[in-house]
């Protein structure tokens, strides 16, 4: 399959230009091409990017197909601009075996939207108290290259080294949920004024701030490499700035929420809003957007949590954490770090797919927009504007904390090894 995409801008740059795809990669770029046999997209005033790739998502698939299966979430993924996304572990059965992680590659296969990556568990089903097989799945024909134990913090100092010397040997990352269990007991909301005026329970910033810090001593001292799940505190930031400073090898994630939501929208005490790590200051949103764009927090990962009515719509209490991100994200980073002019969408191409790509060590993903190279592609529409309704997703689920919202910016096309995944909001294949 081919296809030219007429008068397209490039990172939204300089003059436009065609970009004619062929047997899966950029074949040509230049200025009035022919079509040939191609199928012709008008691109007149989009920005071309590369695929974005999401290193935190929840698929859900094993264990909770009512929310959403590998096939819902590849159609999100694809309709979000997604060209790879890697699937957290904490499934049922956890994704802590070779038949389970190749279970859910072989899936992603199948449906054939976006590169599904599983992510291994740390420890055997997420309990933390004995390291998974890493190396087995690491070999598998998965090629697990990111592990987590996400939902559960890696609390075992002992465990986290043995886990980050074994990143080291097997050239793979542990992508730890950074909070310290014993100081967010019964925890719902960020500690602070908001908290204690709702009469939540607080979950402290220091409760992430210090697992941080541990582990980044712990990857400095093991030359191992840890990223940093949904960083969502300034002190966070101050840490990872200390440590790149020094040399250890650790990247770390924002997500969109993070970016544009505050605990002040919890004073609707709808649970849509509750999420972990949880909503947090002003403050704190200034300084994750400042941390993004000067690149002491790496990229954006969504963290897209479906949950299911019956655990939402409940009392804020027994609510399950978690929300939608996949079809979101990137008019959410439009809106906190374009509009903002804190991001160019140069930057937006680094952050949302050139760095979450090395990270997980993608040879084929966030490769640069020229000739030769794959195409994986996301098209924006940087002037679109539109208005965010959770029932409209491909998601099974529909918890999108930005229910209403009208927000700027949609991907209008994906392309997955030169085949078109969505098209104007509809998913292709
Ligand atoms: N982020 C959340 O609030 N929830 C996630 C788990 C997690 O990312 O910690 C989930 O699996 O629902
Ligand atoms: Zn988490
Ligand atoms: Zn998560």
């Amino acid at each position: 399959m081919s296809a030219l995409l007429r008068g397209v801008l490039l990172y939204g740059e300089g003059e436009p230009v065609d970009v004619l795809v062929d047997d899966g990669v950029i074949a040509r770029i230049g200025t009035d091409l022919d079509a040939g046999g191609a199928e012709v997209v008008d691109a007149r005033g989009k920005v071309l990017l590369p695929g974005f790739v999401d290193l935190h998502t929840h698929l859900r698939e094993p264990g909770r197909e009512d929310t959403e299966t590998i096939a819902t979430g590849s159609a999100a993924a694809a309709l979000g601009g997604y060209t790879a996304v890697f699937a957290m572990a904490n499934t049922d059965p956890v994704a802590d075996t070779q038949l389970v992680v190749e279970h859910v590659w072989r899936q992603g296969q199948a449906v054939g939207l976006v590169d599904v990556h599983p992510v291994g568990a740390v420890t055997v089903g997420l309990k933390g108290e004995k390291l998974a097989e890493l190396g087995t799945m690491a070999r598998s024909a998965a090629g697990v290259r990111v592990f987590s134990d996400d939902g559960h913090c890696v609390h075992d100092p002992l465990l986290m080294r043995r886990a980050l010397e074994y990143s080291k040997a097997l050239d793979a990352v542990i992508a730890q949920h950074a909070e310290e269990p014993e100081l967010t007991v019964g925890a719902q909301a960020n500690e602070g004024e908001v908290a204690s005026r709702l009469g939540l329970a607080g979950w402290p910033a220091v409760a992430e701030e210090a697992i941080v810090a541990r582990d980044c001593l712990l990857a400095k001292h093991t030359g191992g490499r840890l990223h940093v799940c949904h960083v969502s505190t300034t002190g966070t930031v101050d840490v990872l700035r200390w440590a790149k400073a020094r040399g250890t090898g650790v990247s770390a994630e924002v997500t969109p929420h993070h970016l544009l939501l505050t605990d002040e929208v919890l004073a609707s005490y709808d649970p849509v809003n509750k999420v972990n790590p949880p909503l947090r200051t002003s403050v704190d949103v200034q300084a994750l957007r400042a941390a993004l764009a000067e690149g002491i927090v790496d990229c954006v990962a969504t963290d897209h949590a479906p949950h299911a009515p019956q655990d939402k719509d409940c009392e804020w209490s027994s609510a399950r954490p978690g929300m939608l991100g996949l079809q979101t994200a990137l008019s959410v980073v439009a809106h906190t770090m374009v509009a903002t002019e804190l991001l160019d969408w140069r930057g937006v191409a680094r952050v949302m797919s050139e760095r979450p790509a090395q990270i997980a060590g993608l040879p084929d993903q966030g490769r640069p927009l020229a000739e030769g190279e794959p195409a994986n592609l996301a098209l924006v529409d940087p002037d679109a504007r539109w208005t965010v309704r959770g029932s409209e997703f491909a998601s099974i689920a529909a918890n999108t904390p930005f229910e209403g919202m009208e927000l700027p910016a949609r991907v209008v096309m994906t392309m997955l090894r030169g085949r078109i995944t969505a098209h104007e909001g509809k998913v292709c294949g």
